[in-house]
């Protein structure tokens, strides 16, 4: 039987350095929420985002939107955690997550991950700018493990957990645009960023 993945979008963070919610901001005419969605959409069996804003945001999506299981914005791990919960819960063997500040995740990213790492692995990203740990795909038996970390470890480091495990990196090569080379997992975290992805944006 074919393994079930889930995928769930990161969007649970504070967007201190972009100064506004990252997930409402529109590229190319869509919500970075409604782009990560529907990029990882046609990868995934099933789908959800991660998000901590008022009760009701996001409804229009159309997807689940778990909060934190852990008060106080401790970072992805804790968006992680709540998503391993409920993929596990929805019977999925895997879940896969992409930060939704990263616009153009490509679209064999489940497949690569899936191909490089046996399923009971985690399988993480990697480019030439290096490890990019909360874009990987995690095995759900891991729920309880996770929970057990936070509960146990001060750090809320996305790698000092996947270090406690053994990780597949699995290597992406450059999106080439207009003859440039453009890591895929291009992240926006400031207004500068997010001006490079507009621009990026409407060439591709
Ligand atoms: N669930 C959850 N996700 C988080 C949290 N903090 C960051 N993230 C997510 O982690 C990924 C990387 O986020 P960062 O850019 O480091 O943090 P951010 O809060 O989005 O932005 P800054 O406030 O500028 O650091 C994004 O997908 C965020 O949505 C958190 O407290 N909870």
């Amino acid at each position: 039987m074919p393994v079930t993945i889930a995928g769930l979008v990161l969007a649970g963070g504070l967007s201190r350095r972009m100064g506004r919610d990252k997930a409402s901001i529109v590229l190319g005419g869509e919500t970075l929420a409604a782009r990560g969605l529907r990029r990882l959409r046609p990868q995934v069996d099933l789908l959800a985002l991660n998000a901590n804003g008022p009760e009701g945001a996001f409804g229009e999506l159309g997807v689940p939107v778990l909060k934190d299981h852990h008060a106080g914005f401790q970072g992805p791990l804790a968006g992680i955690a709540a998503g391993l919960a409920w993929a596990r819960t929805a019977g999925a063997a895997q879940l896969a997550t992409v930060p939704v500040d990263s616009p153009f995740v490509p679209e064999d990213f489940v497949a690569r991950l899936t191909a490089a790492a046996p399923a009971d692995r985690i399988a993480v990203a990697r480019t030439v700018t290096g490890r990019h740990p909360v874009a990987a795909l995690i095995p759900t038996a891991l729920a309880a493990d996770l929970e057990r970390w936070l509960a146990a470890n001060e750090t809320r480091r996305v790698n000092a957990w996947l270090g406690t495990h053994p990780i597949v990196e699995v290597d992406f090569p450059p999106l080439v645009i207009e003859g440039e080379d453009i890591d895929p997992f291009i992240n926006l975290n400031t207004p500068a960023d997010l001006a490079v992805a507009e621009r990026l944006a409407a060439i591709r």
